[in-house]
């Protein structure tokens, strides 16, 4: 049985929820990693895309600094971002492209979303305007960009639900050990998801897995708790250079089977209990 999305009446987690419309706003899930370049976007758009396709409203933010990666494996060309909702006239309804299964794709646009350069009267605005975004949406997943900083921290301490993005690369490792190192240490999250992308097969996958539990188990106070892994597949790089996300391109490959796991995963437990105001609302309320 499905615990998520909750339906009208249900009890989850001692409450009633009276609709699917919380005010708290949509499941946020961030995506993340320490090292750059493991496959964050590729996995935040394919579980997007698997999410919609069960049937859920998905909104997927390209939180990424650098480029608008995601938009560009969707073959999607916004012509506005967020940055248009912040220094000039648009809704987030405007600036918002529709992607495949109806995915909403919302760029974050170079640089602006960039919280802590943002004056409050600018974050207060994005917040309103987000309020003020009739969103129906099930689901918001976070692609954020790489490495440890104010701003990712922020994305992630905001969000209810946290996904490292990790490969076999000892490089990637000790990236990622440094990402969940801070999250514990200063207790964002109490547990982690952890996706293993691009091992060369089930046993490279459970022994990184295995390798980060361990370490973070001795020395940590957090749970990493196992999402999933992607095997090394030349149909996730043949996609990204179609612009076809691997999911619709070759949904029978091993890739799509695991990431459809994943978002099995994802929606057979409960998200962890809303906080007031959402995530928008939170990630405000971080940066002041
Ligand atoms: N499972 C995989 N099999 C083969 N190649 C892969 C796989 N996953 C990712 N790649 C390759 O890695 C590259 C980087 O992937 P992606 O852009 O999703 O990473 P990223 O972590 O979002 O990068 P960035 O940190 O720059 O935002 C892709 O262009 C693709 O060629």
């Amino acid at each position: 049985m499905k615990l998520w999305p909750p339906k009208a009446g249900r009890i989850y987690r001692g409450s009633i929820v009276k609709s699917e419309n919380t005010p708290s706003g949509p499941r946020a899930i961030a995506v993340a990693s320490g090292k750059g370049g493991v496959g964050k976007t590729s996995l935040s758009v394919n579980l997007a895309l698997c999410m919609a396709k069960m049937g859920l409203n998905v909104t997927l933010l390209d939180a990424d600094l650098g480029l608008a990666n995601a938009e560009v494996m969707l073959g999607l060309v916004p012509r506005f971002s967020l940055y248009e909702v912040l220094y000039g006239d648009k809704t987030i309804e405007e600036i918002t492209v529709q992607g495949p299964f109806g995915i909403n794709v919302i760029s974050g646009g170079s640089g602006c979303l960039e919280m802590a350069n943002l004056d409050h009267n600018r974050r207060q605005w994005l917040l309103k305007m987000f309020d003020r975004f009739n969103c129906r949406d099930d689901v918001l997943i976070i692609d954020n960009g790489a490495g440890i900083n104010k701003n990712v921290l922020g994305f992630l301490a905001a969000a209810g639900e946290v996904i490292i993005v990790v490969t076999p690369d000892p490089t990637s490792l000790t990236d990622a050990y440094a990402l969940i190192k801070v999250l514990a240490n200063y207790k964002v999250h109490s547990e982690v998801y952890l996706v293993v992308n691009r091992a060369s097969g089930k046993q490279e996958a459970i022994h990184t897995l295995n390798k980060i539990q361990t370490v973070a188990g001795r020395f940590l106070e957090i749970k990493i708790n196992n999402l999933g892994w992607i095997p090394e597949d030349r149909v996730v790089a043949q996609a990204i250079r179609k612009q076809q996300p691997f999911f619709i391109t070759s949904p029978s490959s091993t890739a799509s089977r695991s990431v459809a796991g994943m978002a099995e995963l994802l929606t057979g437990v409960a998200p962890s209990p809303a906080v007031s105001g959402g995530f928008w609302g939170k990630l405000m309320g971080l940066f002041g």
